[in-house]
């Protein structure tokens, strides 16, 4: 440590100031929810948006490697629906890329604490046709084409400057080629056997409701939170 290094902060004490569930909190009644998840998700994914939340629809995405070994981090949602589930992409290269190859099964995390809501959802995973991918990311801006066009994600980068230069001739192509094919980028479609939501409450009655699918049937149950 250096003279001029900031001061280590003190975890426990900044831990201590901290609160979940102490503003006001919608009502769920799971009395009144669909038969089926999706309404629901899509309902409470629209009011995470009403309410101001950042971010809504930026989940973590955890998978597991050949080994069982768990992994985590965040992407991007780019669509749920009954027939294609809930859709995201990735470098199919990249280690959730390869670890979903392995292991094609996978769970979502939202956790959208404006109005303390999680959503958890857990299913097998298929790589949409490539042709899907390409279209995906045509609809998207520049950068995101950009960035796809930079590739070799999750492989070990030699400087920052490597990056800068593969990042200036990818924005460079995508501006110029407009429809230029990012062979790597790939659309994965998670097709929901379990969702579940919960909201929480200030009293820490907290309503969990969870969705699995039986024999082709949505079957709903509460769960002790
Ligand atoms: C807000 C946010 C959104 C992200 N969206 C995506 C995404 O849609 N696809 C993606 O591959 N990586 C996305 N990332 C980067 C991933 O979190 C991760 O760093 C990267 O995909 C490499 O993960 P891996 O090594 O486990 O494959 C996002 C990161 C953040 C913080």
């Amino acid at each position: 440590m250096h003279a001029a290094d900031p001061p280590v902060p003190d975890l426990q004490a900044l831990l201590r100031t901290l609160r979940v569930w102490d503003t006001d909190l919608p009502a769920f009644d799971p009395a009144t929810a669909p038969d089926a998840p999706l309404p629901l998700f899509l309902r409470w994914f629209a009011a995470a948006v009403d309410a101001g939340q950042p971010e809504p629809h930026t989940p973590s995405l955890a998978t597991t490697d050949a080994e069982g070994r768990a992994d985590v981090r965040t992407v991007m949602l780019h669509g749920a629906d009954d027939t294609h589930g809930f859709r995201f992409a990735s470098h199919s290269g990249s280690a959730k890329g390869r670890q979903l190859a392995a292991r094609p099964y996978a769970a979502l995390g939202f956790y959208w604490p404006v109005q303390g809501r999680q959503v958890r959802v857990r299913g097998p995973v298929r790589t949409a046709p490539a042709d899907v991918a390409h279209r995906d990311l045509h609809a998207r801006s520049t950068g995101a084409l950009a960035s796809a066009l930079v590739g070799h994600q999750s492989q070990p980068l030699a400087s920052y400057e490597e990056l800068e230069h593969a990042s200036d001739a990818a924005w460079e192509r995508a501006r110029r080629e407009p429809d230029a094919m990012a062979p790597s980028w790939t659309v994965y479609d998670l097709a929901p056997d379990e969702v579940e939501f919960f909201q929480g409450d200030a009293r820490r009655r907290h309503i969990r409701l969870k969705y699995r699918r039986v024999d082709g049937n949505w079957l709903r149950e509460l769960l002790w939170p």
